[in-house]
């Protein structure tokens, strides 16, 4: 077996202009504590994270118990205590113990008596306690007590002392000094503690990004003729900014040392390994205790498309109520209610008694000016004027078939066209009335009602009812909007909180694959998405009587994997970006225009050619009249127009899931 645990040669690494890591070496030998110092922001946490894998080296190498990191994750045999505590905060300490132990390959018995020794080494609370109820100093003990949990052969620990009393610093030197006797591993920490690394068996000092002296304590110590570690570190530091303002080659101190590791045996522990079905148990297990302590939320996720879509049924696409109409009527006052007679004098008021049926809050008033006030003021929709002969000029009209070019017989509507849909509202309304009252009035006058009819005859519909609410149409299609949105940031921030934690980082780093993490989440979120799916489906059909005419498997099908479509995009999104908060803009800002290209909020018959052509691909579109034509038309899979939905998701997961994957592997920034 190598006896370099780990050798790290010209690593460099950037940001932009900043050189983190400027072409550093580094030597960890086997069986031994190495402590690696620096300033704060010397690049301590970037060189460790780029040792277990989380991030890309921009050149050099290295190698981990002699393979290369650039191969991938070191797996269970390396061990990864980040800077920050990495813990999941919904689940208790005995549950984080046993989720980080199955993927490493652990029995629940082995975390189980594991424990018990690093309950009594870290002094840990009640196991049953839920980590957000611990304190800062409580949770990195627990975030401590997971790496030592399934001991990998190397342990590389970020700041591990941080936040602990001195007693207990103490005996976790101890103990790590200990493992490295009996287990013969080797551990690499950082630490801001200078002092305490006089434990350690060789001490690594970084500044401006490479490793400018690596040695013993002793031989340090010794070597710089200085008492402390803090002296050694200084007296460094000066010679390093004189040589640099010499001018001359970078400063290296050489110090004779004679640590030189051992062989390794071999660690008791770290033949531990899990396979990628257990890993994805054990993910897909810490996901639903997670979601299931977040119920209130989770509820809330499950019900979420079910309330929009109640909001859209009774909310979208009835006609107006409530519409305040004036009347203006210059023929009478129309006191008394008579029924149609031929020869009355007062035609108007049958013609207003028919606008009362819908308009119900209909005024008089003595003069066109103050319905003009009242409509600029906006306490008005419109005002309808009737002229002071109108009974006689229509009757005249009418009756004697002539055709008349007095303004007389008319009604004269002036709407606010400001608010156009409730005035096209009136305007129906307007016509519809006359028509009725035509025929009443022909009625009376025994003369056929055909006179005043439009030559147009509306016959029974191919699909749909003549009186078809624009609800019905838009509901189903705003379902599926809905359950795309839902789904992508359900997905996007599930996967995001976790890299935010740290956790995503950890596991990586534990042998956890992408793929396994992805293979979980879309399980968990699959689950949810069916819940969603199904709320949504029952409140519109049993609650609005969403009428089907087509097979209600093909709807939930449909609905499904739209809904998956849906998830591969958070899940790309997730990928692409490091924030929630970048995730939601991103998600707004591209999820409107596809829900206003798709065709629900206006027919794409109305859109520009190109954005026609453009918004039948995107997602939800195809999706959308498909739904359409199963539910309305009856129309089968074999239909175009049916299957053409079910490609446009499928081709849409496929894309998601790809940029998802390609991104997860190569973004190690
Ligand atoms: N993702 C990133 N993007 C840009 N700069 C980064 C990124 N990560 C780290 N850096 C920069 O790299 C430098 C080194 O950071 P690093 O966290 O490695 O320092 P450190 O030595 O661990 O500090 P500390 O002891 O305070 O934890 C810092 O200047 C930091 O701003």
């Amino acid at each position: 077996m190598a006896e370099t645990a780990i050798m790290v040669r010209g690593a460099c690494k950037y940001y932009g202009g900043n050189h983190v890591l400027n072409s550093l070496d580094l030597t960890v030998p086997n069986c031994c504590i190495y402590a690696l110092l620096g300033a704060s922001g010397s690049g301590k946490t970037t060189l460790l994270s780029c040792m277990v894998g989380n991030k890309k080296l921009n050149s050099g190498t290295i190698q981990i118990l002699g393979t290369s990191t650039r191969e991938g994750y070191s797996g269970p045999r390396v061990g990864y205590m980040p800077q920050e505590n990495a813990l999941y905060q919904e689940l208790t300490i005995w549950e984080t113990m046993k989720y980080f132990g199955w993927l490493a390959g652990l029995t629940t018995r082995e975390i189980s008596t594991r424990l018990d020794v690093l309950v009594k080494l870290l002094l840990l609370p009640h196991l049953g306690q839920q980590i957000s109820a611990l304190s800062g100093g409580e949770q990195r003990r627990i975030s401590f007590a997971v790496v030592l949990l399934y001991m990998p052969q190397v342990l590389i620990l970020d700041e591990p002392t941080v936040g602990l009393d001195p007693l207990l610093r103490e005996s976790v030197w101890n103990y790590l000094i200990d493992l490295i006797k009996s287990q013969s591993c080797t551990i690499v920490l950082t630490t801001h503690y200078i002092e305490e690394t006089r434990q350690a068996h060789k001490v690594g000092l970084m500044r401006k990004g490479y490793v400018i002296a690596e040695a013993s304590p002793q031989a340090l110590l010794g070597g710089l003729g200085v008492n402390t570690l803090e002296d050694v570190f200084l007296k460094l530091s000066k010679l390093q900014d004189e040589c640099d303002e010499d001018g001359r080659s970078r400063f290296v101190c050489q110090i004779n040392d004679n640590f030189a590791g051992c062989t390794v045996r071999g660690c008791d522990y770290s033949n531990t390994s899990s396979s990628s079905k257990h890993k994805i148990k054990a993910l897909v297990w810490k996901q639903f205790v997670t979601l299931l302590r977040n119920f209130p939320l989770l509820i809330f996720t499950v019900m979420s498309s079910a309330l929009s879509v109640t909001l859209f049924f009774i909310g979208v696409g009835h006609d107006p109520k409530g519409i305040s109409v004036a009347i203006i009527n210059y023929e009478t006052n129309c006191t008394a209610f008579t029924p149609v007679q031929c020869d009355s004098p007062s035609l108007s008021c049958n013609y207003i008694e028919l606008l009362r049926t819908t308009f119900s809050d209909l005024n008089y008033l003595p003069s066109q000016a103050e319905g003009e006030a009242l409509l600029r003021n906006g306490n008005i929709h419109a005002y309808f004027v009737v002229s002071n002969n109108y009974s006689a000029v229509l009757r005249q009209q009418i009756y004697n078939k002539v055709t008349n070019d007095s303004e007389d017989s008319a009604v004269d509507i002036y709407p606010d066209y400001l608010a156009k849909d409730i005035a096209v509202y009136v305007k129906k309304v307007a016509v519809g009335a006359f028509e009725d009252f035509t025929d009443l009035f022909l009625d009376s006058c025994n003369v056929s009602t055909k006179l005043m009819k439009i030559p147009i005859n509306w016959k029974k519909p191919v699909y749909g009812e003549k009186q078809v609410e624009h609800t019905y149409m838009g509901g189903p299609a705003y379902l599926l909007m809905v359950s795309f949105c839902v789904a992508s940031i359900v997905t996007s921030c599930s996967i995001l909180m976790e890299k935010n934690e740290g956790t995503y980082d950890r596991i990586c780093a534990m042998g956890v694959g992408h793929g396994e993490i992805l293979v979980s989440h879309i399980i968990t979120d699959l689950c949810l998405i069916v819940c969603q799916i199904v709320s949504s489906l029952l409140v519109a059909f049993l609650i609005f009587e969403l009428p089907l005419h087509g097979s209600i498997y093909l709807v939930v099908s449909l609905a499904l994997v739209n809904s998956f479509s849906g998830m591969c995009f958070g899940y790309a999104i997730a990928s692409i970006l490091q924030s929630e908060t970048a995730a939601m803009h991103l998600l707004s800002g591209s999820m409107t225009p596809a829900i206003l290209l798709s065709g629900t909020m206006w027919p794409r018959e109305g859109m520009h050619p190109f954005l026609q052509e453009l918004a039948w691909y995107l997602p939800i579109t195809q999706p959308a009249y498909s739904i359409l034509s199963i539910l309305h038309r009856g129309w089968g899979f074999s239909k175009p127009t049916v299957y053409l939905g079910f490609v446009n998701c499928f081709v849409w997961s496929i894309i998601f899931l790809f940029v998802c994957l390609m991104c997860l592997r190569h973004k190690r920034g």
